[in-house]
């Protein structure tokens, strides 16, 4: 029996894990649950897989959530960064789910790490920010940080068929979003509702709007270069708008390697829930026929800069990606909030860039603060831009 804490159990990816274990009691029993205000559906999901440990967003919700919950949570609710990391770090847990969105998830990523907790990664944004510093403390303690994001679940699946020293470049497959042909003046007068369109993928609405500037493949890259320790220059990126091919590694006789399936993150979390086993799941089969084409397009980094942007923040190193990470993390937020427009998301993160110095990459608290500094600015941009 694996025994799991989930981090943002209330999402996307929290909700399709949940349905994994429902579906395989024998394998998985969850310890511990962390969820932000969504408390009707925490209160099912607690009721249901009966944790040790719950968490919610602040203290306002923790009260809610004692009222919602029967008398013998009292006492087991925790609230805030310090309740999500005592879940992810519970001592009756063997594996952590990180799949919280955005930095909130980095320091609780951190704890599960360091109390020595294999952790299943969904949250991008802990590599993002901190993925030197994060990946020499799961070095340090020994534990698997095992894929959840499909295209590093892919690459993860490819690169075991060989050598690390044999790998080439490894290649992520983008979708393209649902703007994909879209002209820059039609990018414009893009609205928040045809942006939270994805073509494919069923998704909450942070990452859902990074699918359509292409900054998702950009922040996939950055996870990419400290997941599989890649040099910048051996990552690149393609247009696959079908989201069948979730990425590949070419090694260097030339032979490339893609892992494939329809585009359903069941499967990616079933591989890092039960790796290195497979389990049997009962879903819908790709059939090849019946995929019509297959399309791959070179990325066009003029009508979508937030990838040239990513790139660049990772050649720059040190709290660049931080810094990138947190100008978008606001700058999405105002889109969705419907207070800038589509391609000011990329400018505000271009402009913050531009404005907010570097550091070392190494020391958390500098990274924090980069997060923080990024944030400031990419505010007081949003007013300006809204005013
Ligand atoms: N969805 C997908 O298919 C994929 C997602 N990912 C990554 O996984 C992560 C999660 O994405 P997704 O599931 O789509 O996101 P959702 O928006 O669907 O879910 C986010 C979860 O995080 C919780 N949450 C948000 N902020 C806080 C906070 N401050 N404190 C505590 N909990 C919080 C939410 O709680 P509540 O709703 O209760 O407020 C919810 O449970 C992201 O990093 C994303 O990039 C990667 C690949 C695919
Ligand atoms: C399902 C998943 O892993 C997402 O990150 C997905 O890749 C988004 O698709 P695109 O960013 O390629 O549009
Ligand atoms: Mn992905």
């Amino acid at each position: 029996m694996k025994r799991l804490s989930v981090l943002g159990s209330t999402g996307s990816i929290g909700v399709n894990v949940l349905s994994l274990v429902r579906q395989f009691p024998d394998r998985f029993d969850i310890v511990g649950l962390a969820a932000g205000k969504n408390l009707t559906l925490l209160a099912e999901q607690v009721r249901e897989f009966r944790p040790l440990l719950i968490s919610v967003q602040d203290e306002e919700h923790a009260e809610k959530a004692g009222k919602l919950l029967p008398e013998e949570y009292r006492g087991r609710i925790v609230y805030g960064v310090a309740g999500m990391e005592q879940v992810a770090a519970l001592a009756e847990t063997d594996m952590t789910v990180s799949a919280v969105v955005g930095a909130a998830g980095l320091l609780p990523t951190i704890a599960a790490i360091e109390a020595g907790k294999d952790v299943g990664l969904a949250n991008k944004e802990t590599l993002v920010v901190a993925g030197r510093l994060v990946m020499e403390k799961v070095r340090a303690k020994g534990i698997r940080l095992l894929p959840i994001d499909s295209e590093h679940s892919a690459i993860f699946q490819a690169l075991e068929a060989g050598r690390k020293e044999d790998v080439a470049r490894i290649i992520l497959t983008a979708s393209g979003g649902p703007f994909l042909h879209k002209r820059t003046e039609e990018l414009g007068r893009v609205s928040r509702d045809e942006a939270l369109n994805h073509p494919n993928w069923s998704m909450g609405p942070k990452i859902t709007i990074d699918s359509a500037t292409l900054m998702n493949k950009g922040l996939e890259v950055i996870e990419a270069r400290w997941l599989f320790d890649m040099v910048p220059a051996t990552i690149n990126v393609v247009v696959h708008p079908q989201s069948i091919v979730h990425s590949l590694v070419e090694f260097r006789d030339g032979s490339v390697l893609a892992q494939l399936g329809l585009p359903d993150m069941r499967i990616p979390i079933a591989y890092a829930l039960s790796y290195p086993e497979r389990m049997t799941l009962d879903l819908q089969r790709l059939n090849l026929w019946q995929c019509a084409h297959l399309e791959f397009y070179e990325p066009d980094y003029g009508r979508f800069p937030a990838l040239r942007l990513a790139f660049e923040a990772l050649e720059r190193g040190g709290t660049g990606p931080a810094v990138l990470n947190g100008a978008n993390e606001v700058a999405v937020a105002a889109f969705l909030e419907e207070k800038i427009s589509f391609l000011s998301i990329a400018a505000i993160v271009e402009q913050t860039l531009a404005q907010v110095n570097g550091g070392s990459d190494t020391d958390l608290d500098v990274l924090l603060a980069a997060d923080r500094e990024a944030r400031r600015c990419a505010e007081s941009l949003v007013a300006t831009v809204a005013a």
